[in-house]
């Protein structure tokens, strides 16, 4: 049972993702004719094939070459995380980084939602969908540490599969806005 409950975790928590960026980029066309510009320059489909083709050897760096699709995944990810709160409880008593002081067996509710619309952690802009936010001058992606962006969380016990998501994400978003005007 708890096997299922994690296996659904991980495929929900993906096709939520991809929901709301077929939202967004569907709300915004201005960013969808810049994704599938950079399909087409950067990973040359053949158009007899679709994009097909181009994915029999994909990999991590060609996907990294698509920095306006990571952008827009990221800001998707960041406004609207599948894993919106979360809670974890302590076995003894401790001192947050916060300098609040909990109790043993105390349990947290940790708002992911709430902390990445929060105005003194990413600016006056908080609340926009703006890709270019997660692309640096030089065209090149921008890192934000996980402890400020935190929709797979940070520390230990972090996402294992944020990597792959990533990937598996990007592939099938390609696709999409490649063939279609959602
Ligand atoms: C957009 C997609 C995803 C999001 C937003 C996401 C988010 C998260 C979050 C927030 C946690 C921490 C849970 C906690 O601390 O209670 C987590 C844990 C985990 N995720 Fe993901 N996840 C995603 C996709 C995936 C995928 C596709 C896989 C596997 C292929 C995966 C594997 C895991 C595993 C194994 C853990 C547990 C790590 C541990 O407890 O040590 N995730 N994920």
């Amino acid at each position: 049972m708890m096997h299922l409950v994690i296996l659904q975790i991980r495929r929900d928590t993906t096709s939520a993702a991809l929901t709301w960026l077929s939202w967004l980029v569907a709300t915004n066309p201005s960013v969808e004719n810049k994704i599938r510009e950079e399909i087409i320059t950067k990973l040359h489909p053949k158009e007899d094939n679709r994009l097909r083709l181009c994915f029999s050897n994909v990999n991590d760096l060609e996907m990294k070459k698509l920095v306006h699709l990571h952008g827009a995944l990221c800001e998707s990810l960041w406004l609207f995380p599948p894993v919106p709160i979360q809670h974890k409880a302590s076995l003894q008593p401790d001192i947050l980084p916060s300098s609040n002081n909990i109790g043993a067996n105390t349990r947290m509710l940790l708002g992911l939602y709430s902390m990445e619309r929060m105005e003194t952690i990413w600016g006056k802009d908080c609340l926009e969908f703006k890709p270019e936010r997660w692309i640096i001058e030089q065209g090149g992606i921008k890192h934000e540490p996980s402890y400020k962006f935190v929709t797979f969380n940070s520390g230990p016990r972090s996402c294992l599969g944020k990597d792959m998501t990533f990937i598996q994400m990007k592939i099938i978003a390609s696709v999409i806005i490649y063939n279609h005007n959602i």
